[in-house]
């Protein structure tokens, strides 16, 4: 049997020794997980946490041998991650972030434009990203998150703010990367359109525990 694409090992994050999860043990084979829970669960903290964006106790793999602790360079290159509420400096357009993405994780060029062009990034790019809307700033956020040559895609609330458009072409994404082996890991308060994705299976944040349906 394969690697999981993710495998959380005695996972323990607190806020000001507030604890917030406490995962001894949790692997997910590839597929497209909807990651629920309750206000204040721990889904988010759960994301940055397997994004290494955080601190927390514990050890987590990727594709079965990329350890966050011993990996952290070539473990941030294999997971991305799109933000509920993206903040980005004022004075950067989103061309610049687009660049440094494409810089630091690589990922096909010609790839990430025609994303851009789906999703109508392509026509406030050059902005300021001060300039921009919720909307676009999800836009651009969820456009950076498809970058390099990651094997797990985290979206954070994904379905909020963007239009009706984009939302179709966001789903189309996922499928599409789905099948060529990219996993995903996505929180919505909102159910995922059940016509337009076939979900692996449902996460649950609870009690400071992940647990999978
Ligand atoms: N930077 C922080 N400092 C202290 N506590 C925090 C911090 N970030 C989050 N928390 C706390 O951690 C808990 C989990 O927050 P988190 O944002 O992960 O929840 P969530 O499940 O994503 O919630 P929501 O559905 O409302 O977005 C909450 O009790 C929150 O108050």
């Amino acid at each position: 049997m394969s690697d999981p694409v993710i495998a959380l090992r005695a996972v323990k994050k607190s806020y000001q020794d507030v604890p917030i999860l406490d995962i001894d043990r949790l692997e997910l084979p590839a597929g497209i997980y909807w990651l629920q829970g309750e206000n204040g669960a721990g889904k988010t903290t759960c994301m940055k946490v397997m994004a290494g964006l955080i601190p927390f106790k514990g050890e987590i793999l990727l594709n079965g041998n990329v350890s966050s602790r011993e990996h952290p360079v070539q473990f941030r290159r294999l997971i991305n991650y799109a933000e509920a509420e993206p903040l980005y400096p004022s004075f950067l357009t989103g061309r610049d972030l687009l660049e440094l993405y494409l810089h630091t994780k690589g990922g096909n060029r010609e790839e990430i434009g025609d994303i851009g062009g789906r999703l109508g990034v392509d026509i406030f790019v050059n902005n300021p990203v001060s300039s921009y809307s919720s909307g676009m700033l999800k836009k651009l956020s969820l456009l950076l998150a498809f970058t390099g040559n990651p094997a797990l895609i985290l979206l954070d609330e994904p379905l909020i703010t963007i239009d009706t458009r984009a939302l179709t072409v966001l789903y189309d994404l996922i499928r599409t990367y789905s099948a060529k082996g990219v996993s995903f890991c996505i929180t919505s308060h909102q159910p995922l359109d059940a016509e337009e994705l076939t979900v692996t299976g449902t996460l649950k944040v609870a009690h400071k525990n992940i647990t999978l349906n």
